[in-house]
């Protein structure tokens, strides 16, 4: 019987008792005791490289944890300092259309929280809908459209484990104001403004890119660009009470012209991650440097 309180038998991989057994398991292997997670996205996972004293941890060797099978993402959690900040990097995230549960590909984000970490970034590659976004702007997420939540598929489903937050969770501040400020701050005085961009992501469950309809329809439901991860990542951090700031970047726009000859594909997208690779590694690390830590944001 599950130990949701329910009195059922349940399957839940996200069982607190899980969640607890991993998380334990990552600290006695790691001199580490992270407060900064990280989430590296497609082509991303140079931000990883940037901690110091590194420790490295196949996810492999790492109970409960599910594999990566995504080429860009390289299946481990990097532990180190990030500008004095104590970090968990994953370098390599879960996605849905992995075949992992919804449950399963946001495990990692509940193990940080027993792990001690309070808040979350995340990265991804995205399509810009956008008709004024260009290929490598980077955009903060300050709010999603939920498309597989509409349908009902949620990381909530299920019992509700008061251990890690509300059974309702509030979404209208998914997305930490103080940190999206802080990234347009850290953006200007890097000189990053030009190619900087705020707006609403919308996820799908992949892996086929959208089509020139879905695309249009997307567009005119008000999102600005469109991926494959993240929305879930972002909703049991913010319902375990974490800070969440997060950045896609534009890997390609969107087909949204029935006489256009573009074709969205995987190769163009870890492209447009190492052409803007160094500059997204030094705005996320000079925020990491001025984070204050102690989350009040429960
Ligand atoms: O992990 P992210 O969201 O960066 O990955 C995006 C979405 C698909 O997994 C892939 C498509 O190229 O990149
Ligand atoms: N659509 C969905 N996911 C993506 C895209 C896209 O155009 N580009 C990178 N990830």
């Amino acid at each position: 019987v599950c130990e949701c309180g329910s009195g059922r038998l349940h399957q839940h991989q996200t069982q607190h008792s899980h969640c607890q057994a991993t998380a334990d398991w990552l600290l006695s292997n790691t001199q580490v005791q992270p407060t900064v997670g990280i989430v590296c996205g497609s082509g991303l996972g140079g931000l990883a490289e940037m901690l110091k004293d590194r420790q490295v941890i196949k996810y492999s060797d790492i109970p409960n944890f599910p594999q990566s099978t995504v080429h860009g993402h390289a299946g481990q959690l990097v532990f180190g300092t990030l500008k004095g900040k104590p970090c968990v990097c994953m370098q390599g995230r879960f996605h849905l259309y992995e075949g992992y549960s919804i449950q399963k590909i946001t495990l990692p984000m509940r193990v940080f929280k027993l792990m001690g970490v309070e808040t979350m970034i995340m990265t991804n590659a995205a399509g810009g809908l956008n008709q004024d976004y260009k290929v490598g702007d980077v955009m903060i997420i300050k709010d999603h459209i939920n498309m597989p939540g509409f349908a009902g598929v949620s990381p909530l489903t299920g019992p509700n484990d008061d251990r890690f937050g509300v059974r309702f969770p509030c979404m209208s501040d998914a997305y930490d104001r103080e940190l999206r400020q802080l990234a347009h701050d850290v953006a200007a005085e890097l000189s990053y403004s030009d190619f900087l961009q705020e707006g609403v992501y919308c996820v799908l469950g992949g892996p086929s890119f959208e089509t020139i309809a879905e695309c249009r329809l997307l567009h005119k439901l008000g999102a600005d660009a469109v991926g494959m991860s993240t929305v879930h990542e972002v909703i049991v951090a913010r319902h375990a009470g974490m800070r969440c700031f997060a950045l896609s970047l534009i890997t390609n726009r969107a087909v949204m012209d029935y006489d256009s000859q573009e074709k969205a594909n995987h190769e163009e997208v870890l492209e447009a991650g190492r052409q803007r690779a160094e500059q997204l590694e030094k705005l996320v690390s000079t925020m990491v440097a001025r984070l204050e830590l102690n989350n009040n944001n429960n």
